[in-house]
């Protein structure tokens, strides 16, 4: 049975679901990361918060993992490039708290601009300081959004129903998304000069680390105001409480921070900043979506096969996963074919897709050819870590579609190119879902793959045949079926024979001996 763990505090829904279909699931939160180390060898499946550190230590240790689930946005707590290289497959759950999300950056916005928290404590205290709360309006005021993906134009969108200006600073933000929101776009430093409130939106990533320092801060209208929903490497601590000292910047609403959990920092303490614990996501509705949404594309990936919102591998979906099945067949038996018959190093692979698997979801499939062309050479590769492993490599993988029918009404040809020579096999389904190589070298033949295959290359020559049937009927190994196939003109012949045992290095021998063979390979599928 496929057995997860959950081991960071999530809504029960999620055991609720994974129980339902079948999967066990163990629900250990705060664990040390030895303890987690020391259990992780059983589970097939990890869903996570940001409490959770999957480290590459971790996942070394995770011997049986296959999809590690965080039910939130960042993924910042995952060694995506490990899992990867493990061959785990990393989902995450992109919408499910971004209105939450969102609507928390609004909150720290208004509670900036109108001193709530100092207020409310002010007042419980019997203090009745009225003068010393004076506020600002938001109305009018611009809003500078960094990171205008899902939770920034969620903002953005709400910052203009209070009638403030917005305006983006986000690459890929284009220009008709940019008018459908109603923001006008900038570059950063137009930004800084421009907005009287910035809202930090992005993921953490090498361009985005440390985005607020001193410098950037300098190019800020004195007394900007900044909220921090994001993630708390965007921002230089240590620079920004020297502008809050300044008045450079008149105030902070953070609800992250460059360590976590915060339980000390440099800015508390400070008259004008506003903090929280991480709670942007932490709303009952954003938290019920996260969890279901993790529990069904966990369940959904270790038991259909179906990818939804993974970062390290092509999605699939529910409905396109019983269509791909026997595509996917196909497509690992003509990888397999190619990687085991291929013996000098692989220089490029050109798949093409021919009718109607040209109209397919064809990245899946790209991905089973490269783990099944490189699985003799290596243990380790999968769907995952196959485009990784073939890219480190040198492997150039190319794709083509021409989606109208040839010979056959749906076709993949696999080329690979080695220093030596090109060589093609192509298959089809025959009746929609029985995988058939039809074409092995440019030579036609209709052969339907085993677990065990005996591929021969041989001179076209009378007497092949029987002298090759009486050397299995000697060893005791039954025919399953044989397939044959030839160039008339250049005497050339191949034959595919799907034997029901492996044969034993002698057999092989003898078979390499008889008259007009060039090669023997022993196939295992
Ligand atoms: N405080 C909390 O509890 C939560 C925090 N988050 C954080 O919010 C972040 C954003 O989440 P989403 O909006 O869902 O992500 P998203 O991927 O939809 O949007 C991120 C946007 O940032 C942009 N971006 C990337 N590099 C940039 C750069 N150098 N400069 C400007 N823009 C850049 C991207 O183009 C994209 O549009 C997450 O990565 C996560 O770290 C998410 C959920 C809850
Ligand atoms: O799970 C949480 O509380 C944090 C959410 C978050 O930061 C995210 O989804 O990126």
């Amino acid at each position: 049975m496929v057995k997860v763990l959950i081991s960071d505090k999530m809504s029960p829904r999620a055991a609720e679901i994974f129980r339902d279909r079948g999967v066990e699931v163990d629900e250990l939160t705060g664990m040390t990361p030895e303890e987690l180390k020391a259990c992780i060898g059983e589970y097939d499946g990890l869903a996570v918060r940001s409490a959770t550190k999957a480290t590459a230590e971790i996942i070394a240790a995770a011997t049986n993992l296959k999809v590690i689930g965080r039910a939130g946005i960042g993924v910042d707590n995952v060694d995506i490039p490990a899992a990867t290289a493990a061959g785990i497959c990393v989902m995450n759950t992109p919408f499910g708290n971004a209105i939450t999300t969102a609507e928390h950056a609004i909150a720290m916005m208004f509670s900036l601009s109108r001193h709530i928290p100092a207020a409310n404590a002010s007042t419980q205290d019997g203090k009745w300081e009225k003068s010393k709360f004076m506020g600002v309006e938001l109305y009018g005021k611009t809003l500078g959004v960094i990171g205008c993906g899902n939770i920034g134009s969620i903002v953005a969108d709400r910052a203009v129903g209070l009638k403030m200006k917005v305006v983006a600073y986000d690459p890929f933000l284009s220009p008709e998304r940019a008018q459908e929101l109603g923001v006008e776009k900038l570059e950063l430093d137009d930004l800084f000069a421009r907005a009287d409130y910035i809202s930090l939106h992005t993921p953490i990533t090498d361009s985005t680390r440390n985005i607020i320092n001193a410098k950037n801060i300098a190019k800020m209208k004195p007394g900007v105001r900044l909220i921090n929903c994001a993630r708390g490497g965007l921002v230089v601590e240590e620079d920004l409480k020297v502008a809050l000292e300044s008045g450079q910047v008149a105030g902070a609403a953070l609800d992250v921070y460059a360590v976590e959990p915060a339980k000390e920092n440099i800015l508390f303490g400070l008259d004008n900043v506003v903090t929280t614990p991480h709670l942007g996501a932490s709303t009952d509705e954003a938290q019920v979506n996260v969890a279901i949404q993790v529990a069904e594309q966990m369940s959904d990936y270790l038991l259909v096969g179906s990818v939804t919102n993974a970062l390290n591998m092509p999605s699939v979906t529910a409905e396109e996963a019983p269509k791909l099945k026997p595509y996917m067949d196909l497509a690992a038996q003509l990888g397999g074919f190619a990687g085991q018959v291929t013996e000098s190093g692989i220089k490029s692979v050109r798949i093409d897709y021919e009718g109607a698997a040209a109209g397919l979801n064809t990245k899946p499939l790209t991905s089973i050819i490269i783990q099944s062309l490189l699985a003799p050479l290596m243990d380790s590769i999968n769907m995952v870590n196959a485009a990784l492993v073939a890219k480190e490599r040198g492997i150039d993988v190319t794709e083509s579609y021409n989606d109208r029918e040839e010979d056959y009404q749906t076709l993949i040809r696999l080329s690979i190119t080695t220093e030596h020579q090109t060589r093609d096999i192509s298959g089809t389904l025959f009746g929609d879902d029985r995988p058939r190589i039809v074409n092995i070298k440019g030579i036609n033949m209709e052969a339907e793959i085993g677990p065990h295959m005996l591929y021969v290359t041989n001179k076209d020559k009378p007497g092949f045949i029987g002298a090759l049937g009486s050397v299995l009927g000697d060893a005791g190994v039954n025919i399953a079926t044989f397939h044959l196939g030839r160039h008339k003109g250049a005497g050339e012949a191949i034959a595919l024979i799907e034997i029901d045992s492996e044969l034993s290095a002698e057999t092989l021998d003898t078979v390499r001996k008889l008259p007009h063979v060039d090669q023997v390979k022993p196939l295992n599928f």
